[in-house]
């Protein structure tokens, strides 16, 4: 049985399921494309799958594809912890401008939906995570964009650790929440 839970942000779905244990271990469906598509009601189709590996303090985003080009993505944890943020920059959203995080973990098993239009990032906060995600437009360099992950216009409350965050020189020089929104190309 599925657990699926949505979020103030429309779209965005947490997929809760069901682990089948037993004396080997365990089994888990973690995706059905009928179980999001009933939700959505619309199609999905994911055609990139993504493996990444990242040690603690790395921190990766907030990324997006510009339109036409915009990717919704499809997140699993499989190794460690991460937090995961993600930015609504859909203009027609009653929720634009706005942030949600939330800890996914490898010890629950969850799928999280991000719909296109959102802009990702997550921080590692384990020793090391690997995280699997699918997108359903290819990756295209030209389109790929980028909002400062700490900016204080975004009031995201990244989570403290010992070590310094590992920010890749691209990251480090995004663009900030208002220089974004005067550019109305990048936006659904
Ligand atoms: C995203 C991506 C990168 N690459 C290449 C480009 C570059 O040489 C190398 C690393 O790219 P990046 O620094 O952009 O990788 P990364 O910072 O991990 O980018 C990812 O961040 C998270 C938060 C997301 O939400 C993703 O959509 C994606 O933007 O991998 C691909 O070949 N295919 C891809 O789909």
């Amino acid at each position: 049985m599925l657990n699926l839970k949505t979020f103030d942000i429309a779209d965005v779905v947490l997929l809760n399921p069901q682990s089948h244990c037993d004396a080997r271990g365990q089994f888990v469906e973690t995706f059905r494309q009928a179980w999001l598509e009933q939700v959505l009601q619309k199609p999905v189709n994911f055609c990139q799958h993504n493996l990444v590996q990242s040690t603690r303090g790395v921190l990766r985003g907030l990324h997006f594809q510009r339109p036409p080009y915009a990717q919704a993505k499809l997140i699993q944890v499989i190794e460690g912890e991460i937090f995961d943020v993600m930015v609504d920059l859909r203009r027609s959203s009653s929720t634009f401008g706005k942030t949600l995080n939330l800890h996914l973990s490898a010890k629950t098993p969850q799928t999280l939906y991000i719909p296109a239009g959102l802009a990702h990032g997550y921080l590692v906060l384990s020793e090391q995570a690997t995280v699997l995600y699918q997108v359903d437009q290819y990756y295209q360099p030209d389109a790929d964009a980028g909002l400062a992950y700490n900016d204080p216009d975004l009031k995201i409350a990244w989570p403290k650790l010992s070590c310094k965050y590992h920010v890749s020189p691209k990251d480090q020089q995004q663009p900030s929440w208002k220089a974004l929104i005067r550019d109305d190309k990048l936006f659904l």
